[in-house]
């Protein structure tokens, strides 16, 4: 399925994704998977099931937890790259947001790992703390008490947990790059004996200029590694034929990678409902107001966008804190208004990231809520400022519609000013979706 790629070839880049010039010699690098959309209602009684894609490979107890937990059926993603993955391939796993792709490495991890020996075997790196606390929850699920999981994330105590990893070594750990480069220049444990590398949301952490040398560093060490696997993952790869030419080149990965691509022309799951309105700034508040009314969400997230370094230097509030504090004020319904930015200190985080388990919450947060958040309440997303990028606005927009085979229609509105109408048209251009307008008097005569 994926022959190997000789050693040093460096293929020319596509133009796009969509028209992937035959005859260039892309075929090696790339297993396009056929592109079938497939939702609850078209699963067939023929259609394996997770335990029959995983046969013989993964540990009876771990299947028996999965199925426990509801995951009896793969999604797509899973059924494609299990087989690959489940061999000992190096994959890069890249599909829409909400398919499934945690799973889908996790069965990897604890196909690979040897649960009667006691060393670090499989690592999982993510950008974030809370994309972290997540991983490690389904992690643990899954080993039950068979091995342990540990989780390395910034703001742990890492003085403990360097003593942990000496005595007693979990068999799995979920890190974040700074704490886990700490560890590794620290010499608490060696990359060598781990078997399975993980990085998740790979296009965010090489994209952030604070962890791009750090991670780089990891993976050059870990290609040393005698026994080794890499699988990366996200719903957005930019550039992915170049990336997985990078991999192979760096020796990141073993020259046979795979590259898993679902749902390559429809990058943004269907059952999202897009809206945009056209309002002032001033307007947007009460614009928001207005649509949480009419929308009533059992659960939202409303983006809003990090503040510039001007803007606090000339001791401005941020947009968060003004749009929670107005929330607070005017907002008459039942949900739990919450913060969430990169500036809030740990304990503040990790208070607002449990407070969002298990009640209808109303969480207001900068990007750093769009990778990854498993929040399955979440009805509805607002972009209260537009995203930079179109791979933004597809993360964000991705924390809602996050049941695999539900066709619950899921919205998404995005504020924008007169100026910022073209950019949401490239958003749409690339991204391939439809965003439908919301007049803005259509929402005022629903408030009289
Ligand atoms: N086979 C399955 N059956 C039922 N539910 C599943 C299955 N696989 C995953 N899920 C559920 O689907 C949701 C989304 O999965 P996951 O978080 O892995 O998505 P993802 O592909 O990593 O998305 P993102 O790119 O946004 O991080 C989770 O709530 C998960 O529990």
């Amino acid at each position: 399925m994926a022959a190997a790629v000789p050693s040093g070839y460096a293929p020319p880049l596509p133009t796009t994704i969509f028209n992937p010039t035959p005859g260039t010699g892309f075929a090696p690098f790339t297993l396009r998977l056929r592109l079938r959309p497939r939702r609850a209602a078209a699963v067939t009684a023929a259609a394996a099931t997770l335990r029959e894609v995983c046969a013989g490979r993964v540990p009876d107890h771990v299947l028996q937890r999965a199925e426990e937990v509801g995951y009896v059926v793969p999604t797509e993603v899973q059924e494609q790259s299990l087989p690959l993955l489940l061999s000992g391939q190096d994959c890069i796993l890249h599909a829409q947001t909400g398919s499934g792709k945690t799973l889908a490495y996790l069965l990897s991890v604890f196909s690979a790992i040897d649960f009667g020996r006691s060393s670090v075997q499989a690592l999982v790196v993510v950008p974030t703390r809370e994309l972290g606390i997540q991983v490690t929850k389904v992690a643990r699920i899954l080993a039950a008490k068979a091995c342990t999981v540990m989780a390395l994330l910034d703001g742990g105590m890492l003085k403990r947990q360097k003593s942990w990893v000496k005595a007693e070594p979990p068999a799995i750990i979920v890190a974040t790059v700074p704490s886990l480069c700490q560890m590794v220049e620290r010499r608490t444990f060696n990359l060598q004996s781990v078997r399975v590398l993980v990085i998740d949301e790979v296009d965010f952490i090489f994209g952030s200029s604070k962890q791009v040398s750090s991670l780089r560093k990891i993976l050059t060490s870990y290609s040393a590694a005698s026994s080794r696997q890499t699988i990366f993952a996200s719903a957005s790869i930019p550039q992915h034929n170049r990336f997985l030419h990078d991999c192979v080149q760096h020796k990141w990965t073993k020259s046979d990678v795979v590259h898993v691509h679902v749902n390559p022309v429809q990058p943004m799951p269907a059952h999202l409902c897009h809206k945009y309105v056209v309002c002032t700034k001033k307007e947007r508040l009460h614009v928001l107001l207005s649509l949480l009314e009419r929308d009533a969400p059992k659960s939202t997230i409303i983006f809003v966008a990090e503040q510039s370094e001007r803007s606090k230097k000339a001791g401005n509030p941020p947009s968060t804190a003004v749009v929670v504090e107005f929330l607070k004020s005017s907002y008459k319904g039942s949900l739990d208004v919450l913060l969430l930015e990169e500036d809030m200190n740990f304990n503040a985080r990790a208070a607002s990231f449990s407070e969002v388990k298990g009640r209808g919450f109303m969480l207001v947060s900068t990007d750093i809520a769009s990778r990854g958040f498993d929040l399955s309440q979440t009805s509805h997303i607002y972009n209260f400022d537009l995203p930079r990028m179109a791979t933004d606005y597809l993360h964000r927009a991705g924390r809602t519609g996050r049941e695999p085979f539900s066709r619950l229609e899921c919205g998404v509105t995005t504020l924008i000013t007169e100026d910022e109408h073209f950019v949401l048209q490239r958003f749409q251009n690339e991204l391939k979706f439809h965003c439908e307008e919301l007049p803005l008097e259509s929402m005022f005569t629903f408030n009289s």
